[in-house]
């Protein structure tokens, strides 16, 4: 069992670069938490201070209710899995997946037992002669979680351990490392730039960025309810579309987004939690998901605009619109037809609107994490 907690964090490496800044999080026991965010926002670092290969500069790092700070990676019971594998190169698979278990003196029957119980569960009972040179890279990837998994640990730490594999085999993976998940009943701490990993993945996403924690939550409250632009922007595909425009109050409580050519009647909620605050500088947000074609009078609860690209991407096209000088990106059906310079209206879905303040960058409609 294992429940990690980080209470006010901090990492400063010894050049001063303080590359993790006052993390709060408690990942519960058996838990599968994503740390996602772009190069260099510290989330390799804060999976190393759980499996102690880095220090905690300050604040407390918690397993249970032991503080582990001072406690050396080998006495911490925590595997991990890198992106390179790091796998011995002259040694067979068996012996690559048996060596941790080897040095904690385990007996050659015990060893025998959890090698080729990991290797039935991978699929790789057939490859355990061979060296890993003689494998494919998702081959090498599997032999690197069987030697994690040997060790049954309490915590099971991966760093982009799919990075190095092609797209197609990248996705059976995941498949393959949630069901180890769910057989294993471990806790998981797993690092990834990749949005779509870590919403397959994930029971919670932590989003960072430069060393700062930007929302702590389930796949679904990071993606339909971003905290603030920053995460709003990291995630979805094309990325969020954003105007800048003000909050204008109507008749019957109403509450309007209103900029040139473009305005948004925001649903009945929104307008209630933005009560008051006409006037406001806001950036809206319209995911590229979030429009249908629609007749929706237009410059009210619509979109014109003229089309600027079609790029099919197989099930459904990304479509580029020149929206008086501005480009903006949707995603619609694969059979809508347009041609490019032609005009275009689309009806925006006003519940999935989201609302920033243009100066923070924090949402006004959701609440932050
Ligand atoms: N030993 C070190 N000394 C000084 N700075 C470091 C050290 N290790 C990492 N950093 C810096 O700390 C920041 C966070 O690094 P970290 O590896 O945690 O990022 P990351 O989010 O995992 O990025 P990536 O996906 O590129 O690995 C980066 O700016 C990095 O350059």
């Amino acid at each position: 069992m294992a429940r990690i907690r980080f209470t006010n964090v901090n990492k400063k490496y010894a050049n001063g670069f303080h590359a993790v800044r006052n993390l709060n999080l408690d990942i519960e026991d058996r838990e599968f938490i994503v740390l996602l965010g772009p190069s260099g926002c510290g989330k390799s670092t804060t999976l190393n201070m759980i499996a102690g290969l880095e220090e905690v500069s300050d604040g407390d790092l918690i397993f249970d209710e032991q503080v582990v700070n001072y406690v050396p990676p080998h006495k911490r019971d925590v595997a991990m899995v890198f992106q390179s594998y790091a796998l011995y190169p002259h040694k067979t698979v068996y012996d690559n997946i048996g060596f941790g278990l080897k040095m904690r003196n385990a007996s050659k029957e015990e060893i025998d037992e959890r090698v080729q119980d990991a290797a039935k569960k991978l699929e790789i009972s057939h490859l355990l002669d061979r060296r890993p040179s003689q494998l494919s890279g998702g081959q090498r990837q599997r032999v690197a979680l069987g030697r994690a998994m040997v060790r049954d640990p309490s915590v099971f730490l991966m760093d982009e351990p799919l990075s190095n594999l092609d797209a197609a085999l990248r996705i059976s993976m995941r498949a393959e490392i949630k069901e180890l998940h769910r057989a294993m009943e471990t806790t998981f701490v797993y690092v990834t730039h990749d949005q779509a990993e870590a919403l397959t993945l994930a029971d919670r996403i932590v989003v960072m960025n430069d060393g700062v924690v930007q929302q702590i939550g389930t796949p679904d409250d990071i993606y339909e309810r971003p905290a603030n632009t920053f995460v709003a922007s990291f995630l979805g595909s094309p990325p969020i579309n954003y105007f800048d425009g003000v909050l204008e109050a109507g008749p019957d409580d109403e509450m309007a987004f209103v900029r040139d050519g473009l305005r948004l009647v925001l649903p009945a909620d929104h307008a209630a939690s933005l009560k008051g605050q006409e006037g406001r500088a806001v950036r809206l947000g319209i995911r590229a998901e979030d429009v249908a074609e629609g007749t929706a009078e237009p410059g009210y609860n619509a979109l014109s605009g003229t089309v600027n690209s079609v790029l099919p991407v197989g099930s459904d096209q990304y479509l580029g619109m020149d929206f008086g000088g501005e480009e903006l990106f949707f995603r619609v059906g694969k059979d809508l037809r347009h041609a490019f310079g032609e005009s275009i209206t689309l009806a925006v879905d006003l519940n999935r609107l989201h609302v920033f303040d243009r100066e923070t960058g924090q949402s006004l409609i959701w609440n932050a994490a």
